[in-house]
């Protein structure tokens, strides 16, 4: 191992590299200059040329920098340190599935587009799918996407075409698992479970989406269930269903259910043929499933590199919490369904907790449902939404997650716009109360070369808040050290290269990265000056800017202004 410090004139560098070798003796330090940046020019005008030079034509990957139309400008406007670290996703629906709508979402902010499985069809899906894609290519954003299972809970079915439908206190309703061919009676509701009707007692209390509408079960009569009505609401399609007897869930059969169904494993096979960015699987239940899905994917298309989040949205998956999230690749706290498994006052510490353990782990978490719930109907927020909102931003989940105020409601844009200026403030108020806790990050390597890879981003993450530095830039191909730094929240933002657009796409799920795509090589000096070029040329940087730089090929961080 060699410890390097380069120091240059006029502008200051020092380096340290730790170059991981299996085996070594020595750490030697030395203290030597480095060339001057003046092969900056020649670069300048590679990249102003978009590429293609008179005569000597160059492949437009190896001489520009990719990065988010709405992230350039947002730096440009603001700076570096003002740019939002918490990352938002939006579940796409009939409110915002046109390419225009998408077009406004990905505008205000939307770094990743969630379609749940739950509701539309493949053809559907495969549409919004194509629109974000056209969306990427066309006008240069990166929005990833994510589909989410449906799983095999028990759930409402359509209500015949009413996209909702109101339940009267003291209504006498039926609950069937009959399949009606023409039009469905008034005040019926299909059961997707044929158990249904066998597990259910008379006095058991029936919720509707986690208790939004509440039922006592009064009577049963064959396949059908008589229920009266004791919490008004609407009936949304397809909501979810629960039983409680005597003040707890009933889940024996519940239990039984295989957490992805059959049904799932063919959106699965959509959603790698159509090489989605994430899959969410509902109702986790143990850490098996998850190694389960991961080998099939890497079976069924060896070179996606497709993630799998966890929902935890149950009291299962709340119990094997560690080793679920240790076997995924990141997690959702589905605050909709969890609220229906457990007491919904003991839903913010479950949220903590989950938000803590990602963290610990170095997995991206997403806080989700009823961030905005009101703002499907109405075009503010209520206070205690922000400050709901707020608590999620400080706690410092990586992402946040909008359902139906971005699927179905009316102000999707309203509601993504409140999710942007809260997290800003937050985020804002924060760094200037200086009151990020100090949380102890334990160890996640397990090789000698992982653990110098984290002990250089934490270093870096701490020299950055000590040196007051602009950005840390991180050469990264696989996304790992992006996330390790990342998982340090530092003050600062931090600009992510890679070479793949699937990488980058993934990193925008991660607190804090600003993800580029840049072809770079593994010396570090021609990627900084080539970087610094190119950012220059788009006015994204300038002179003087202090920045550290780290990277997953050298295993070094060096401190500079940039040139
Ligand atoms: N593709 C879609 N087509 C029609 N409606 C949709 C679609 N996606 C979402 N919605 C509507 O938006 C609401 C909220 O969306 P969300 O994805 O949170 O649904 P959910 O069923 O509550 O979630 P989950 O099934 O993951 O627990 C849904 O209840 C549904 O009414
Ligand atoms: C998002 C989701 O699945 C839930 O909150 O239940
Ligand atoms: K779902
Ligand atoms: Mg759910």
């Amino acid at each position: 191992m060699s410890l390097h410090l380069f120091t240059t004139t006029p502008l200051t560098r020092y380096t340290t590299y730790t170059q991981s070798h299996t085996h070594f003796q020595s750490s030697k330090l030395s203290f030597h200059r480095t060339l001057p940046h003046n092969s900056l020019n020649s670069q300048l005008s590679i990249s102003e040329t978009n590429g293609a030079r008179p005569g000597l034509p160059l492949p437009h990957d190896l001489t520009s920098i990719d990065v988010d139309a709405v992230t350039e400008t947002e730096l440009k406007e603001n700076g570096f340190r003002s740019t939002r670290r918490t990352k938002l996703v939006c579940t796409i629906g009939p409110a915002t599935c046109g390419f225009e709508q998408l077009e406004a979402l990905a505008v205000g902010g939307m770094n990743v587009a969630r379609i749940n499985m739950c509701h539309g069809t493949r053809e559907w899906h495969q549409i919004v799918i194509e629109r974000v894609r056209r969306l990427n290519r066309e006008k240069g954003y990166a929005v990833a996407i994510m589909m989410d299972t449906e799983g095999s809970e028990i759930h409402m079915g359509d209500l015949g075409g009413a996209s909702s439908v109101k339940a009267e206190d003291g209504e006498v309703w039926t609950f069937s698992v009959r399949a009606f061919d023409s039009t469905l009676p008034e005040h019926t509701i299909i059961v997707n479970y044929d158990g249904f009707a066998e597990d259910v007692k008379v006095g058991d209390e029936l919720l509707v989406d986690g208790g939004m509408v509440r039922f006592e079960v009064i009577e049963k009569i064959g396949p059908d269930v008589k229920c009266r009505c004791t919490d008004p609401g609407l009936l949304l399609p397809r909501a979810n269903l629960t039983f409680w007897r005597n003040g707890s869930l009933v889940r024996e059969r519940n239990a039984m259910l295989p957490t992805i169904s059959s049904k799932d494993w063919l959106d699965i096979d959509f959603g790698i043929g159509e090489g989605v960015d994430f899959i969410a699987i509902s109702f986790v239940k143990s850490a098996e499933v998850i190694k389960h899905l991961k080998s099939y994917i890497a079976a069924r298309s060896p070179d996606s590199d497709i993630s799998v989040i966890a929902k935890i949205e149950s009291i299962d998956s709340l119990k094997n919490l560690e080793e679920i999230i240790q076997a995924s690749d990141g997690a959702m706290v589905a605050r909709g369904d969890l609220g229906a498994q457990i007491p919904l006052e003991q839903v913010p510490a479950a949220q903590q907790r989950i938000v803590q353990v990602c963290r610990q782990m170095n997995k991206p978490v997403i806080v989700a449902s009823q961030l905005l719930e009101s703002m499907i109907e109405y075009p503010t927020p209520t206070r205690a939404e922000v400050a709901d909102v707020s608590e999620a931003v400080r706690q410092r989940a990586d992402a946040l997650m909008l359902s139906g105020e971005s699927a179905m409601g009316q102000f999707p844009d309203k509601a993504l716009t409140v999710l942007r200026s809260v997290s800003l403030r937050i985020e804002r108020w924060w760094r200037e109360q200086k009151r990020y806790e100090a949380m102890a990050l334990s160890s996640v390597g397990t090789s000698f070369s992982e653990k110098i890879s984290e002990e250089i981003c934490n270093s870096a993450a701490k020299m950055a808040n000590g040196l007051e530095v602009d950005a840390i830039f991180v050469y990264t191909k696989t996304g790992h050290m992006a996330s390790l730094l990342s998982r340090c929240r530092p003050d600062c933002p931090i600009f992510a290269f890679t070479t793949t657009p699937s990488v980058r796409r993934r990193l925008n799920l991660q607190w804090g990265l600003i993800p580029f795509r840049l072809s770079f090589s593994d010396d570090m000096e021609t990627n900084l000056n080539k970087t610094f070029a190119l950012l220059k040329a788009r006015n994204l940087i300038k002179s003087g800017d202090l920045v550290i730089a780290v990277s997953d090929m050298l295993q070094s961080i060096q401190v500079m202004n940039v040139p």
